[in-house]
């Protein structure tokens, strides 16, 4: 987190104070860092150097308008899982040839939606989805390029909720009948095969497994292009992780991971498609809070926040861990907090037992590393509105989305007529 650092105590954000930020924006709110997203996009396509590599932004991430813009001023591309991300991109100005749609299962109208806007590719899961896109090519006269997502078999050391590329995840065709469903593919009117694409799971810190995806991808190829099928593209998808927790979290070097490539999967001639999310987002952002009170109890003593598992549910989804730390550093000692947020459900809980400077009631906290699937993942659970999401880039910062008022939600129900007293 190279843009979060303390200047005489108190926590910046590249040149501007977050204590500053809490006097003039209502707590919560996301806080990014323009220039860790560049500077993490930038790190990862300067590894991917000479190779003939496209990175295309995995949008889920972080769907943010101003993001995608911003990535999209870099020269990224995106990878969509919905008709609504298709159209984000777009609308950021992400070309169409830039744009590759996953997901295992798309709708008719998403399908006629990407056709249409001629994007670069459909990475297909299933022989059903093969069909139907073949279908929708037929009745609308067009032409769909698809590579066919492999489901490898390989473990990746990460959370169960967020490994895919095993055989008992809903991801992708098996491995083991690769030239059925491409001799299949091959012969459906309307679609055009051109690549080949993986995508193991998120959050992983170790490459073994990186690596063994790569070789098993490099030999497919090889056994493809023998029987004639005419594979230019090979999509590695994302899953790079970042450091959460530093006493804990594997590092990985990033010029290794391309050296994987470039061992593995160069010698192919092939454009390579990385699909990086996390490890573009999640370093460049934070979650900024207050203490709304401090409880105390015989066992323990619980910072109650005022963001709650709406705002951000991965310690509540995965048990994920977060560094927490107060924008004010304090020379009072150490205790022991848990520290949740206003949500009943005892799993509204951003960390337990977590040790940490002796805090007061009304300061002000971050939770660091919630720029990926943090707001992107955010509910109105509990009639919570949506909170800001504030850019810095050095000394200015705006509100790349407002928050939502509580009127907001209210008036997006609507009463059935039935229900409403007629005298
Ligand atoms: C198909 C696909 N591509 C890319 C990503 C992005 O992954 P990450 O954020 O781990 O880089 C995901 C999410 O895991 C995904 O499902
Ligand atoms: N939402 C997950 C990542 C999902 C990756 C999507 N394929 C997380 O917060 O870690």
């Amino acid at each position: 987190m190279d843009q979060f650092n303390y200047n005489n105590g108190t926590l910046f954000i590249e040149k501007t104070s977050i204590e500053d930020l809490t006097q003039e924006l209502a707590t919560p709110f996301y806080l990014y860092s323009n220039e860790e997203i560049c500077n993490n996009y930038h790190k990862l396509n300067n590894a991917l150097g000479n190779l003939n590599a496209q990175i295309c932004y995995a949008v889920k991430a972080n769907s943010n308008q101003a993001i995608l813009t911003l990535l999209a001023s870099m020269g990224s591309g995106a990878d969509v899982v919905s008709e609504g991300e298709l159209k984000r991109a777009l609308s950021a100005g992400i070309a169409a040839n830039k744009i590759v749609f996953s997901g295992v299962g798309k709708t008719s109208q998403e399908i006629t939606f990407a056709l249409k806007s001629g994007i670069f590719q459909f990475n297909v899961e299933s022989e059903p989805e093969l069909k139907h896109i073949s279908e929708l090519c037929v009745l609308l006269n067009l032409t769909a390029n698809i590579a066919i997502r492999i489901n490898p078999d390989i473990a990746a050391d990460t959370h169960e909720k967020i490994s895919t590329g095993k055989a008992e995840n809903k991801f992708g065709i098996e491995h083991t009948r690769t030239l059925e469903i491409y001799a299949y593919a091959a012969k459906l009117p309307g679609i055009k095969v051109q690549g080949i694409d993986v995508h193991i799971g998120s959050q992983i810190n170790d490459l073994t497994p990186f690596e063994a995806t790569f070789k098993r991808l490099a030999e497919l190829v090889i056994k493809l292009k023998k029987a004639g099928h005419d594979i230019n593209v090979i999509d590695i998808g994302g899953g790079l992780g970042v450091t959460y927790n530093p006493e804990q979290d594997k590092k990985y070097d990033l010029q290794h991971y391309a050296n994987l490539i470039h061992q593995y999967l160069a010698p192919l001639n092939c454009k390579i498609i990385v699909e990086p999310g996390r490890s573009i987002l999640a370093s460049a952002g934070v979650l900024v809070t207050k203490i709304n009170y401090i409880k105390t109890t015989p066992t323990k003593q619980f910072l109650i926040l005022d963001a709650g598992m709406n705002d951000f549910a991965r310690p509540s989804l995965y048990d994920a861990y977060h560094q927490i730390m107060p924008i004010k550093q304090h020379s009072t000692g150490e205790t022991s907090y848990d520290i949740v947020g206003p949500v009943c459900e005892t799993g509204d809980t951003f960390a337990k037992s977590r040790n940490m400077p002796i805090v007061a009631q009304g300061d002000y906290l971050v939770i660091k590393d919630t720029g990926a699937y943090g707001a992107a993942m955010s509910s109105t659970y509990n009639t919570r509105p949506l909170i800001r999401e504030v850019m810095v880039k050095g000394l200015q910062y705006s509100t790349i989305r407002a928050p939502q008022t509580i009127d907001d939600i209210i008036n997006q129900d609507k009463l059935p007529e039935w229900l409403i007293d007629e005298d």
